[in-house]
C-alpha cells in the first residue's frame, strides 16, 4: 500500500467533496487500488491554512463548520491563507488546486502550480486557468522536476475525455470536435425551456454546486472558450489562446428565442468546437446554435455534457456524462492522483514482469 500526502489549495464545493470521498473510501481504495490519502494541509481564501505533518481527519474537516479564519482552532493552523507556505513547505506529496479559475492570467493558481511543481510535487487541478493559460510552461516544469501535472477535471468534469481521447482514439485521425462543455449554460436553458427566468435558473445551477464563482463566465461563454483551448491544444496539436477563440454566450437568448425554438422544432445549446483547416491551422469558436430535436446533441440535458470527435478512421465518436458538481469534479481529482499512482516505475516494472 502507498499513502500520499495531500494537500488542498482551496477548500470550496470541489475540494471539499473530495475531502468526504477521503472519508468514506480510503479503505476501499486500499483493497482496490493499493493507495490511501492522506490530507496534511488545506489552504482556504476565506478559511485560513491548517499543515498537519501526521494527517488532518477528513470527517472533521467537512463536519466542522468552519467560520471565516476557523483553520485557526486546528492544530498547525492560522487564520491566514498562507498559500505558498503551505505548498511550499507542506510534507505532502500531491498538491490539489482547486482555486477559482481566473480565466484573464489564470492567477493565482498558476502560481500555486508552478510553487508545487517546483518544490517536486505532483499537481493534480480542476482550475482551467493554468491549463489554458499555461500547460506547456507547466508540463515542461514538471518534466524537469520528475513530478506530473494532471488535469481530466478541467473539461468536462468527471467524465473523462482528455485522456481518452489521447489515449484510446490515438491513431484515428482525430481532426476535430464539437461539444455542450458548460453544465451551468445547459442547465440554464433546459430550466428556461421550462419557463423559468435567467436569473433564477443561474441561481439554481449555484446552489447545485455547477457555477463558476462569478457565474458570467458560464453563461457569457467564456468557461467553454478555455476548455475549447485546452481540448484543442491537447488533443489537435494546438497552440490556442483564448483571443484565437471566438465568443459568444447565451445571455443573448430571450424566452422568445427559447420558445420560437421550440416551436419549429429546435432546441438551443452551447457549442464549443474546433477542427482542423486544410493549411493545418485551427478553426475553433464558441456559440449558441440551434440544433434539430434529431441532432445527438440535442437531447442532452441539465449539467450533462456531451462531445463529438471526429475522426477519419471511426467517424465522430460522442461521449456523454457529467459536465458539473461537486462530486462530480472530485471524482476527476482522484482519477488525476490514481493516474500519477499507476504510472510510477514500480507500478509498470510490475506489468512488465
Ligand atoms: N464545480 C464544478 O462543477 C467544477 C469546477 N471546476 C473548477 O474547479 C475549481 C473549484 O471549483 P469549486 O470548488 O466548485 O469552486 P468554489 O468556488 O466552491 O471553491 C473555490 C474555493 O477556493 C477558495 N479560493 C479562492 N481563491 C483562493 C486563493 N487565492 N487561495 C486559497 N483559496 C482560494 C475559495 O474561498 C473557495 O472556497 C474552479 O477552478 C472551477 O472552475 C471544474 C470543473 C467542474
Ligand atoms: N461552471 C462549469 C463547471 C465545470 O467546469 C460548468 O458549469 O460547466
Amino acid at each position: 500500500m502507498i499513502q500520499y500526502n495531500i494537500a488542498l489549495i482551496g477548500f470550496g464545493g470541489v475540494n471539499r467533496a473530495l475531502a468526504q470521498m477521503i472519508a468514506e473510501n480510503n479503505d476501499r481504495w486500499n483493497a482496490e487500488l493499493g493507495l490511501r490519502l492522506n490530507i496534511v494541509a488545506v489552504t482556504d481564501l476565506h478559511l485560513g491554512s491548517v499543515i498537519s505533518p501526521n494527517g488532518i481527519d477528513a470527517r472533521l474537516l467537512v463536519e466542522t463548520k468552519f467560520a471565516r479564519g476557523g483553520f485557526a482552532q486546528l492544530s498547525g493552523g492560522s487564520a491566514e491563507a498562507d498559500n505558498e507556505k503551505v505548498i511550499k513547505q507542506a510534507p505532502a506529496d500531491i498538491v490539489v488546486e482547486a482555486t477559482f479559475t481566473n480565466p484573464v492570467d489564470g492567477e493565482p493558481a498558476i502560481s500555486h502550480c508552478r510553487w508545487a511543481l517546483e518544490t517536486g510535487k505532483h499537481v493534480v487541478t480542476t482550475n482551467k486557468g493554468p491549463v489554458a493559460l499555461a500547460a506547456p510552461e507547466l508540463k515542461s516544469l514538471a518534466a524537469r522536476h520528475g513530478v506530473k501535472f494532471e488535469y481530466e477535471g478541467a473539461v468536462m468534469s468527471g467524465t473523462p475525455v482528455i485522456r481518452m481521447a489521447q489515449r484510446t482514439l490515438a491513431g484515428a485521425g482525430l481532426h476535430g470536435f464539437e461539444g455542450i462543455l458548460n453544465g451551468t449554460s445547459n442547465f440554464v436553458l433546459g430550466r428556461m425551456e421550462g419557463g423559468l427566468g435567467l436569473e433564477e435558473s443561474i441561481k439554481e445551477a449555484q446552489d447545485l454546486g455547477y457555477a463558476e464563482a462569478d457565474p458570467t463566465a458560464d453563461v457569457e461563454g467564456h468557461d467553454v472558450r478555455l476548455k475549447v483551448v485546452i481540448l484543442a491544444n491537447e488533443l489537435l496539436g494546438g497552440k490556442l489562446t483564448p483571443q484565437d477563440v471566438a465568443c459568444n454566450g447565451i445571455s443573448g437568448l430571450t424566452a422568445a428565442d427559447i420558445d420560437a425554438a421550440a416551436r419549429e422544432g429546435y432546441r438551443w445549446k452551447l457549442i464549443g468546437s474546433a477542427s482542423v483547416s486544410g493549411d493545418g491551422g485551427i478553426a475553433a469558436r464558441v456559440a449558441p446554435q440551434r440544433l434539430p430535436l434529431d441532432h445527438p446533441l440535442a437531447a442532452v440535458g441539465g449539467a450533462v455534457n456531451a462531445i463529438s470527435f471526429k475522426t477519419d478512421l471511426l467517424g465522430a465518436v460522442t461521449v456523454t456524462g457529467p459536465g458539473a458538481g461537486r462530486v462530480e469534479t472530485a471524482y476527476a481529482l482522484l482519477s488525476d492522483i490514481i493516474a500519477i499512482h499507476q504510472s510510477r516505475p514500480s507500478a509498470n516494472k510490475k506489468e512488465a514482469a
